[in-house]
């Protein structure tokens, strides 16, 4: 399908959508455009479909690729999120299927972190400040506040009984590809860990640097293997893939209610990530000396911030 449409699009895209496991499109809408930045941290997982809701653009991409070839640590977080910054993203809505920790957090259930632990074991590139150019950004609360609030407020537009949508908790975002072992389970159930994915990193720390407003929304698939000894069986991907499946019409009716949300007039600003605006700005330029500067790092930060330097 992708093959047949425009590649380029010359309007800006504010909002985009990161779908992820069992999530590689969003039923119901038709792309108008399919495009391919290439980045200084090379291309995206796939290419990024544009997608219109009511009249305004949407950029759609597929984390793990259009088929899932792509492995959480291989996928090009970097390349992800420059790109979606190019064509004029500032708000991200990124969805996860998780294993939950929690006894009250029943697969099919939604969950909106607001906390991370990290987990990940340092192989995967998590910076775009590095490399001749250095910036500290603050990361005390990973995920965007006023966009979790729009999230929230959408609730009421998922269908079943009993489906819930949990706000705050933590993820606890683990390297994998293999799942935890029942110790590591456990010991993240005792550090008060939430829920627990693969992809909350370094995505969201890249998407801060970005300047973006970034939120997850994790869907519950499985308990990982902690309850096992309680009766519950251990997480399998079938397990995951079963309940993505029975999912995606929640997936769906959610992140049209939230679409509709964002795009009222009176969330432009919001929408905008003015809030963020000139936070990454402040973290680099008073750190590195122009002496010590790498033209080469400064090119790449000028990709992200066009005019970065210039002032
Ligand atoms: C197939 S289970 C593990 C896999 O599922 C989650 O993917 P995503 O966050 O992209 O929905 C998890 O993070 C792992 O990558
Ligand atoms: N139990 C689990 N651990 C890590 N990532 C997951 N994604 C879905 N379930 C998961």
């Amino acid at each position: 399908m992708a093959a047949s449409l425009p590649t380029t699009f010359d309007r800006p895209v504010h909002i985009a959508v990161i779908g992820g496991t069992g999530l590689s499109q969003i039923a119901g809408y038709v792309p108008v455009a399919a495009v391919t930045p290439v980045t200084p941290w090379g291309t995206p997982s796939s290419a990024i479909l544009i997608l219109e809701h009511a009249g305004v653009p949407i950029a759609f991409l597929s984390r793990h690729g259009k088929h899932h070839e792509i492995a959480p640590h291989e996928v090009p977080a970097r390349a992800n999120i420059a790109a979606l910054r190019s064509l004029g993203v500032r708000t991200v809505i990124a969805f996860s299927a998780v294993g939950s920790l929690q006894e009250h957090i029943k697969p099919m259930d939604f969950v909106l972190p607001d906390q991370i632990i990290d987990r990940t074991k340092g192989i995967r590139p998590f910076t775009f400040f590095e490399g001749g150019v250095v910036g500290h950004v603050g990361f005390a609360d990973p995920f965007d506040a006023k966009i979790s609030q729009v999230v929230q407020s959408c609730a009421a537009s998922m269908k079943g009984e009993g489906v819930t949508l949990h706000t705050g908790g933590t993820v606890v975002c683990m390297e994998g590809p293999q799942f935890s072992t029942r110790a590591e389970s456990n010991m993240y159930r005792s550090w008060g860990g939430s829920v627990i994915n693969m992809s909350a990193l370094p995505e969201a720390k890249l998407a801060r640097e970005a300047e973006l407003a970034y939120q997850m929304i994790c869907m519950a698939t499985d308990y990982d293997c902690w309850r096992n000894t309680e009766g519950g069986e251990d997480v399998d991907v079938a397990m995951v893939m079963k309940y993505m499946a029975a999912n995606s019409e929640n997936a769906k009716h959610l992140v049209g209610a939230v679409l509709d949300e964002l795009c009222k007039q009176e969330n432009t600003d919001l929408v905008l990530a003015k809030h963020w605006e000139g936070s990454a700005q402040g973290a680099v330029k008073f750190m590195t000396k122009p002496e010590g500067r790498n033209p080469e790092a400064m090119k790449r930060v000028e990709y992200l911030f066009p005019g970065f330097w210039e002032n």
